[in-house]
């Protein structure tokens, strides 16, 4: 095998997250391990902090430093290949400073930005602590809304950005995102679940090529509302939405009791879980494979992939963070920009012939 990539698809761009948090560590496991190797890649991080995390985690790392991503394609593939921030992070797991925060946003930014010139084939985005970035003026709830409104700033085509956790058992999606419970039966429209399941539908045949996508809509209330008597979104909301997207030849079937969805015969009967808030959907997704499970982004123009964990900065800088679903992320992202790749040469090809 040569020493350096061939080359093809473009590097997939890692962003390093909250530094106090696991994410350097995870970026460091995938490097020892040798998953990096597998493919092109550039992290957008601090040189600095990540030496000094390697020593803290008695590592040795041999990192070359880059100014634009398709330089790693004339870097030994053992060698991990940073494009430096500009803003300094710290090196203090654990300890959230906000002078990390400019950094961190700083990452993002710059992954976007190459991932829409096709500088960069996909984005895997290590956590963030959103809190810490409030903090400092971030005005986006999290990763999945940031990335739609710097895709829609940068496209002027509005985006909306659907959240899917893919398990090797169960896929879903919370239709409401990072939002408090008490606000999501006012969040929770006819509309809204209409559109996010139109883009799983597409994204599903698209990009994962799953030729009549199976989705079940979870109920909102216990028992789906037991025929309105225990809350009427089920029937007044969710139900409406069912029909509309029948009427467009989008599989979609429910309200069901969310207490019995998701056992493994009824998983079973559908492809992605439609859940209509955070942890309705990210409960069970972590329960049946915390490991495994990776955050996917439906509906942006680019790809984005993340773990399924948070910044678990309890564990940061110790050597012990499972880099399971980090791993199971970039693979997620290599196996999607590689399909990519081969859906536009086949369009290139059909539309030359
Ligand atoms: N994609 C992202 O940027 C995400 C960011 N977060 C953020 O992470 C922060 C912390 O969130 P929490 O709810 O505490 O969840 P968390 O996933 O960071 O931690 C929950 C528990 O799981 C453990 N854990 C997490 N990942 C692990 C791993 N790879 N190996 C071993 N143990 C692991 C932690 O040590 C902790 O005990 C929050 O600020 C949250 O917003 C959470 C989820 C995703
Ligand atoms: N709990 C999932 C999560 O917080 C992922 O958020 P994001 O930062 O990827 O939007």
């Amino acid at each position: 095998m040569s020493s350096v990539h061939a080359r093809g698809t473009a590097p997939l761009a890692i962003t390093v997250g909250e530094p106090s948090g696991i994410g350097p560590d995870l970026i460091l496991a995938l490097h020892q391990a040798g998953d990096l190797a597998a493919a092109p890649c550039v992290v957008l991080a601090d040189p600095g902090m990540l030496r000094q995390r390697a020593d803290r985690l008695g590592l040795s790392l041999d990192i070359r430093e880059v100014a634009r991503p398709a330089e790693c394609l004339s870097v030994d593939r053992n060698t991990l290949t940073i494009l430096p921030l500009v803003n300094a992070h710290r090196d203090e797991p654990g300890k959230l400073d906000p002078s990390n925060g400019a950094g961190t946003i700083e990452a993002i930014d710059r992954a976007v930005a190459f991932a829409l010139k096709g500088e960069v084939s996909g984005i895997v985005t290590a956590p963030i602590d959103k809190k810490a970035l409030y903090d400092v003026g971030f005005r986006h709830p999290g990763h999945t809304e940031y990335l739609a409104d710097l895709c829609e700033r940068a496209t002027g085509k509005p985006v909306t950005p659907v959240m899917l956790l893919a398990g090797p058992d169960l896929s879903c999606v919370p239709v409401t995102i990072h939002v408090p419970i008490h606000a999501v039966p006012g969040l929770l429209t006819t509309e809204l679940i209409v559109e996010t399941c139109r883009i799983v539908d597409r994204d599903l045949r698209e990009k994962f090529a799953v030729e009549k996508p199976r989705l079940a809509l979870a109920g909102l209330n216990p028992h789906a509302g037991e025929r309105g008597a225990i809350g009427m979104e089920d029937e007044t909301v969710i139900r409406p939405a069912i029909e509309i997207l029948r009427v467009e030849g989008i599989d979609a079937k429910g309200p069901f009791p969310a207490d019995t969805m998701f056992n493994p015969r009824a998983r079973s009967s559908y492809d992605v879980a439609i859940c209509m808030y955070h942890d309705q959907a990210l409960i069970p997704a972590k329960t049946l494979a915390f490991d495994e499970t990776v955050n996917i982004t439906l509906g942006l123009p680019i790809i984005r992939t993340s773990p399924d964990h948070g910044t678990a900065s309890d564990i940061a800088g110790r050597g012990i963070a499972r880099p399971d679903s980090f791993r199971a992320a970039f693979r997620q992202a290599l196996d999607m920009a590689q399909a990519s790749d081969r859906r536009n040469t086949t369009k290139k090809a059909s539309a030359s012939a």
